[in-house]
């Protein structure tokens, strides 16, 4: 290459901020470089440590993680009700960083639902079934025919019709949560947020309200995002994202394979995600296996990257070494 070859510092600066642009770009919900940095008691908590996710639309995707790695922090901010301290945030045409008060109760009424785990901030008590599906809509104007309609094909849709005429107290928790699942689509919001919505619930009832949320993504085609401790959630979901120190570190997808007779099965795959300032977070057992502290060693192969401690090198003389450039262990971004 000759000197003249050699792109400019503008063109560089052209080339990252066209980047900065198209990232998740077509995305329903995109999150960049999330921070949200909590002050309480003159102690800073970094709850999302620069956060990556891109949701599709019309996906099903699960939030997992360990208790404290940022899970509900996330929700709060894709749900309105937090500003992060840095980043993009967007959903569908919303730009959630810099939208007004008067903007932020128009997102929350018209584009997202939610689910939260205590089914007494879900349901009105003292409604029907059908009542507190209507509640919503009646609040939007929508005349009591109309209501009455989209309430009972909700309920249906979740297969709790049965409840219509009764009141939270006559029905079970998992009940409870897929009413609670039909009043949060009544205006008919682009995306649904549940937080925990099996957390009170026991296993088989739980299998019941999270095949609910899928049956809402495949036949109202509503973008759903689920988080949740259950470890039971990656069956009824095609990506599981996890959080670990506030950021998303490894995700699960299932995907549906037609085997040579024909016969489908389900191939479940756990990816590490690269974000994007080419940090990975590497597993605690995988660290712990190869006593990884401190700095590790990274060598460019033909077909992938090779990460070893950063004592004497394996004999093979890798393609490209970047062994004077140690990495700190827990990040492999250079
Ligand atoms: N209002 C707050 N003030 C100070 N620190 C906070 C606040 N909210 C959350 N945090 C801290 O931010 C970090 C992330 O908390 P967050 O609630 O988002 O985690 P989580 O993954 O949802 O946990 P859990 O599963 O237990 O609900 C934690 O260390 C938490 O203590």
């Amino acid at each position: 290459m000759t000197l003249t070859d050699e792109p400019t510092l503008g063109a560089l600066e052209e080339r990252a901020r066209q980047r900065t642009g198209a990232f998740g770009e077509h995305a329903l919900i995109v999150c960049d470089s999330l921070v949200r940095i909590y002050q309480s008691e003159g102690v800073e908590v970094q709850a999302l440590q620069g956060l990556d996710l891109l949701v599709e639309e019309g996906e099903l995707v699960a939030i997992v993680g360990a208790s404290g790695s940022g899970k509900s922090t996330l929700l709060s901010v894709l749900s309105g009700l937090d500003v992060p301290t840095a980043g993009r945030v967007r959903v569908g045409p919303w730009d959630l960083m810099s939208m007004t008060g008067a903007q932020r109760v128009a997102y929350r009424r018209s584009m997202v639902g939610f689910v939260w785990q205590q089914t007494a901030r879900n349901v009105v008590p003292y409604l029907s079934g059908t009542e507190n599906v209507a509640f919503p809509l009646a609040l939007a104007g929508v005349r009591r025919k109309e209501r009455d309609r989209r309430a009972a094909e909700l309920l249906d849709v979740l297969g709790v019709g049965y409840c219509a005429d009764r009141r939270p107290s006559q029905m079970s928790g998992g009940e409870q949560q897929r009413v609670a699942i039909a009043v949060a689509l009544a205006n008919s919001p682009q995306v649904l947020f549940a937080d925990e919505p099996t957390g009170e619930l026991d296993s088989a009832t739980s299998h019941d309200v999270l095949e609910g949320l899928r049956t809402v993504n495949r036949e109202l085609g509503t973008t759903v995002v689920v988080v949740t401790h259950d470890p039971g959630v990656s069956e009824h979901v095609q990506r599981t994202v996890a959080i670990r120190d506030g950021r998303t570190s490894s995700e699960v997808i299932r995907r549906t394979q037609t085997r040579e007779d024909g016969s489908e099965h389900v191939v479940a795959e756990e990816l590490a995600v690269l974000d994007r300032s080419g940090r990975v977070q590497l597993p605690r057992e995988y660290r712990d296996a190869l006593q990884l502290v401190g700095r590790v060693r990274l060598a460019l192969e033909e077909s992938h990257v090779s990460l070893w401690p950063d004592r004497p090198a394996p004999t093979a003389e890798p393609a490209r070494r970047f062994g004077r450039h140690s990495a700190p262990s827990e990040e492999t971004g250079r």
